[in-house]
């Protein structure tokens, strides 16, 4: 097969911030002339306005505007988009603003009256640099996490089982859904299939299906011909690689359909256009939410529930893997000491019994936040229960206020049951597991005022 083509200028935005209208269109209709996609704005405000709305690769910024100067205006633009390439245009002869813009992060400099055929060069040097640049960052983050397979922590039983499955269907290629509650790593999971997988090599991108309209969606998945908005779309750029597609069910129904086509038809077509292209990635979708039921509901189509169901992996919520807890908390004890330039190594098994007697909601996340919390909470080298947020179990102070021993134990025996219970809410199941009678775990659920559900 082909490698996939690499993108025209049309792919390639440029601003052009000059106040002089005759050189600004002149501008503006040359690179127009030469396949870039062309912004225009005569002030530093419509500049500024412009960068805010989009990611432009190259700017090219007169260095006197009406409302500012244009290394103050690049300088903003920066801080929006740290790869954008600032091209600045100064008098003929000032020297000085020239070096003065070098300094301040401009790629180049042109100077007036603009000679096209530099200008030409000029880009022609920056996109190779940007390429280059782009090219050289994605090796960093490589480079700086090898194997994601690594970053994923625990070594309770479920969790090996998941790693188990993960590892054969990731050599296998093929499509995957991934289904979990909120929280429970189902993207950090779509990382290690295509770490694991014979592309890993090639590009994983990730979309989140819920946060854009419908028309923006589609034009960033498939595609965009459609004229003032040319763009290839990620089931083409992601070539080989993956594309995880998270919260599915927030796809709209006529974009499930066009997804499916890509699917089963290993081709799609983009926006407005009337060429199709073969779709070579491995395609990975997550969701929270029952995908049958949706069905049922009919905001689900059927057919790509029955495509997407084939190779399903369910990531278990974190109360059915309490074990993983303890590492879990070491883990996100290190990476936030280590942000957060605090001297906290760890937990005391006090704060590790209520952790794991929490409900966990949000799941891996939720710790992951109660941790951060906690650590920037903490005044020494250990977490004490009294660092933890207070909301955390859901049932006030996590810390019996007496030091009545009596009092105590009857918090904790509440704790303690209440956990059980949201592990196991089948009653029979959980007075099996503390070993009490059923009536037994009755009484005490309302002898302590256990809140049920
Ligand atoms: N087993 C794990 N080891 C280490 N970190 C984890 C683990 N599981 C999840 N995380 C971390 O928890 C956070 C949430 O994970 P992730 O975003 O993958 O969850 P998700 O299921 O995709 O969430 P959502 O459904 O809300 O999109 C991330 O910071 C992730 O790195």
């Amino acid at each position: 097969m082909t490698e996939p083509e690499k993108p025209s200028t049309s792919y390639r935005k440029i601003l052009i911030v000059e106040d002089e209208e005759i050189i600004r269109n002149t501008l503006g209709e040359f690179l127009t002339g030469e396949g870039f996609q062309v912004t225009q704005a005569g002030t530093v405000d419509e500049g500024l306005k412009a960068a805010k709305d989009q990611d432009f690769h190259v700017a090219i910024c007169d260095i006197q505007l009406p409302d500012g100067d244009g290394i103050k205006l690049m300088k903003q633009m920066h801080r929006l988009n740290p790869s954008l390439f600032v091209l600045i245009i100064t008098a003929y002869g000032t020297v000085e603003s020239a070096v003065d813009a070098f300094t301040r992060g401009a790629f180049d400099y042109l100077t007036k009256p603009v000679i096209f055929d530099d200008l030409a060069h000029k880009l022609k040097r920056v996109f190779e640099y940007r390429d280059l640049y782009l090219e050289n960052q994605k090796l960093r983050l490589e480079l700086a996490q090898p194997n994601r397979f690594d970053q994923i922590v625990g070594s309770s039983e479920p969790l090996k089982q998941l790693q188990d499955t993960i590892s054969k269907i990731a050599v296998t290629n093929s499509n995957v859904l991934l289904v979990g509650e909120t929280g429970t790593g189902k993207e950090l999971f779509a990382r290690a299939i295509h770490s694991a997988g014979p592309m890993k090599e090639e590009k994983f991108l990730a979309v989140n299906c819920g946060s854009r309209p419908v028309e923006m969606l589609e034009a960033e998945l498939f595609g965009s011909d459609s004229p003032g908005n040319t763009q290839p779309g990620i089931l083409r750029t992601s070539g080989k690689g993956t594309v995880f597609l998270d919260e599915i069910a927030r796809l709209p129904m006529g974009t499930q359909t066009k997804l499916l086509r890509a699917i089963e038809y290993e081709e799609s077509m983009p926006v407005g256009g009337s060429e199709p292209y073969e779709v070579q990635c491995r395609i990975i979708t997550s969701s929270s939410e029952d995908l049958l039921r949706l069905v049922g509901e009919e905001t689900f189509q059927e057919d790509l529930f029955y495509r997407l169901d084939g190779v399903k992996i369910r990531i278990p919520p974190l109360r059915e893997r309490l074990d993983d807890i303890p590492e879990l908390v070491d883990h996100f004890i290190a990476k936030h000491s280590k942000s957060l330039r605090k001297r906290v190594v760890s937990a005391t098994s006090e704060t590790i019994r209520l952790l794991m007697a929490a409900q966990w909601k949000g799941n891996v996340r939720q710790l992951d936040n109660a941790i951060e919390r906690a650590v920037i909470m903490c005044d020494g080298t250990s977490i004490e229960p009294s660092d933890l947020p207070p909301d955390l179990l859901g049932l006030g102070q996590p810390l019996p206020d007496t030091d009545d021993l009596r009092s105590a134990l009857r918090h904790y025996e509440r704790l303690h049951i209440t956990r059980v219970l949201r592990q196991w809410p089948d009653k029979r199941e959980a007075a099996k597991r503390l070993k009490l009678g059923l009536s037994s775990l009755y009484r005490k659920i309302e002898e302590l005022n256990i809140e049920l559900g």
